[in-house]
């Protein structure tokens, strides 16, 4: 074993060291353990210790890996290099997990340290995240937003650009193993103002794109609903409703979570200010608003998403980041759409149409919608709206491919080369699973917090070979 350097504060670690405090006998050979001075402040506290660590030693045992030679040496944040040629061994470089309650280290720029791990406190429902400021020597807990990760058993954690970390979870199901740390996207910089504070988001990755989302809006009465009820009818694998908020009251036969989330004023307002929100508008006296997560959660499921919203909405959606396919309603008279609410008022309630006018005005702007439909014979209508979405009887979803099915092992290690980083889950797994190493692309990568980051692809690589890049050999 050999003896590190003696740290300064402010000096920083390659991310790709690994903090262990048990075993050092664990480790495989590919691993050589360092023993790193690390100074302490006057309450004990450990410079790169967990929050559990005050009063630890002033030793703390790294498991490093031994090609690097760059212990202590103020990094950029990247892996070590990459050994290409080299990828029949075990692990060819990186992080090699094994342990419980781990926390990795990440250095972005030349100013900061993002301590990404799980507290040992059972009641914190997700990963702790700290920041090490260089320029004032203090860690910070950062607010953190989007959409958060469970806890894992493991993790391990690489710098992507300079605005996001790639954090992957072991021995989880591939929906729940990739996560993107966002620490200087435009989102983080921009909440990192509106907050005064430090800023992190979560965004979930995604495998594969999901279909654009459609807009459906139109005034009140108009028959979207009608519309929508009879796709999800008929197409029922392929469509899902993203379900809004709302403070109105439930009417007859109105469940919470399925037409609607129904909220206090008060609740609604603090989530919009928090950024929740996709769009959110006043209708009837009313607050009715799309979440991210009601949109993000319809195209987990592999569907397509669609919104039933009206023209202030729409034209909010069509603002955000969100790109969908919009579409407006538009009845054949304001006559008959008076004669239509008038019939349904009769069997569910009276409501008014004060907005209708300016709605249909709305409706022409130009650049708002992609399409209009006009809504006379019901059954022509939706015809036509099938039509334009390239829908035909009996269409089915693609079958998902088995590589959405990899679960990463607790020991793995990850390498990346541009936008592509090769996981290799290691021998041991390899009589286990028919994925032993793959690669997962993020070339075509798009969103991020405060939703998900979708477009990753997936694919394995035949450990056989020299060089994976470009190489699938199953997907
Ligand atoms: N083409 C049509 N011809 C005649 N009646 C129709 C047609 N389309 C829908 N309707 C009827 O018009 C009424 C209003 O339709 P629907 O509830 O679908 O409107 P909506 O646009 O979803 O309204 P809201 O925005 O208030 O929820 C319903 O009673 C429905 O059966
Ligand atoms: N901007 C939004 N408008 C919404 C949303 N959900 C529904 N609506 C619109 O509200 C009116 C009234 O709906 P009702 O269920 O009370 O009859 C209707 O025009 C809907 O399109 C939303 O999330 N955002």
């Amino acid at each position: 074993m050999l003896d590190g350097p003696e740290l300064s504060k402010g000096d920083s670690f390659n991310p790709s060291l690994q903090r262990r405090r048990n075993n050092p006998e664990e480790m495989t050979k590919n691993f050589e353990w360092v023993k790193l001075r690390i100074p302490t402040n006057e309450k004990g506290e450990a410079f790169y210790s967990s929050i559990d660590d005050t009063n630890e030693l002033n030793v703390i045992t790294w498991a490093v890996w031994i090609e690097t030679g760059r212990v202590g040496e103020t990094g950029r944040g990247e892996a070590p290099a990459f050994i290409v040629d080299n990828l029949r061994g075990n692990f060819p470089n990186g992080l090699h997990l094994k342990s419980k309650g781990c926390e990795t280290a990440i250095n972005i720029g030349c100013n900061k340290t993002y301590a990404i791990g799980e507290f040992d406190d059972k009641s914190v429902s997700t990963f702790g995240i700290r920041v090490f400021d260089k320029s004032t020597g203090e860690w910070v807990i950062p607010i953190v937003l989007g959409t958060k990760p469970k806890p894992s058993k493991g993790h391990s954690a690489i710098v992507l650009d300079e605005d996001r970390i790639l954090v992957i979870k072991a021995n989880t199901t591939s929906d729940d193993s990739f996560w993107f740390l966002e620490v200087n996207t435009a989102f983080v910089r921009e909440q990192r103002i509106r907050l005064g504070t430090e800023v992190v988001a979560w965004s979930k990755g995604v495998i594969g794109e999901a279909e654009k989302p459609i807009v459906i809006s139109g005034p009140s009465g108009v028959g979207k609903g009608t519309l929508i009820s009879k796709m999800m009818e008929e197409f029922p694998s392929m469509f899902g409703f993203s379900v809004s908020h709302t403070t109105r009251a439930p009417r007859n036969n109105e469940q919470n979570g399925v037409h609607y989330h129904f909220t206090e004023r008060s609740v609604m307002e603090k989530d919009i200010e928090d950024g929740k929100f996709l769009e959110f508008a006043a209708v009837h006296g009313n607050l009715y608003g799309t979440s991210v997560e009601a949109v993000d959660v319809v195209s987990d499921r592999g569907k397509r998403c669609i919104l039933d919203i009206d023209v202030q909405g729409a034209r909010s959606v069509r603002a955000s980041s969100l790109e969908a396919i919009f579409i407006f309603i538009c009845p054949p008279s304001f006559e008959e759409l008076e004669k239509r609410l008038r019939a349904r008022d009769r069997r569910t309630g009276p409501k008014t149409t004060p907005n209708a006018k300016a709605e249909l005005e709305q409706g022409n702007s130009p650049g708002l919608f992609d399409h209009i439909l006009v809504n006379d014979d019901l059954e022509a209508c939706y015809e036509k709206l099938k039509k334009l979405l390239g829908l035909t009887h009996g269409v089915k979803r693609p079958e998902e491919s088995v590589l959405e099915l990899v679960t990463v092992p607790l020991e793995h290690t990850v390498s990346k080369i541009d936008r592509k980083i090769l996981v290799n889950c290691g021998a041991a797994e390899q009589e286990k699973s028919a994925v032993n190493m793959f690669v997962l692309d993020l070339a075509s990568i798009k969103g991020g917090a405060p939703g998900r980051t979708r477009g990753l692809n997936i694919y394995a690589v035949d450990p056989s070979l020299d060089s994976f890049i470009g190489t699938q050999v199953w997907s």
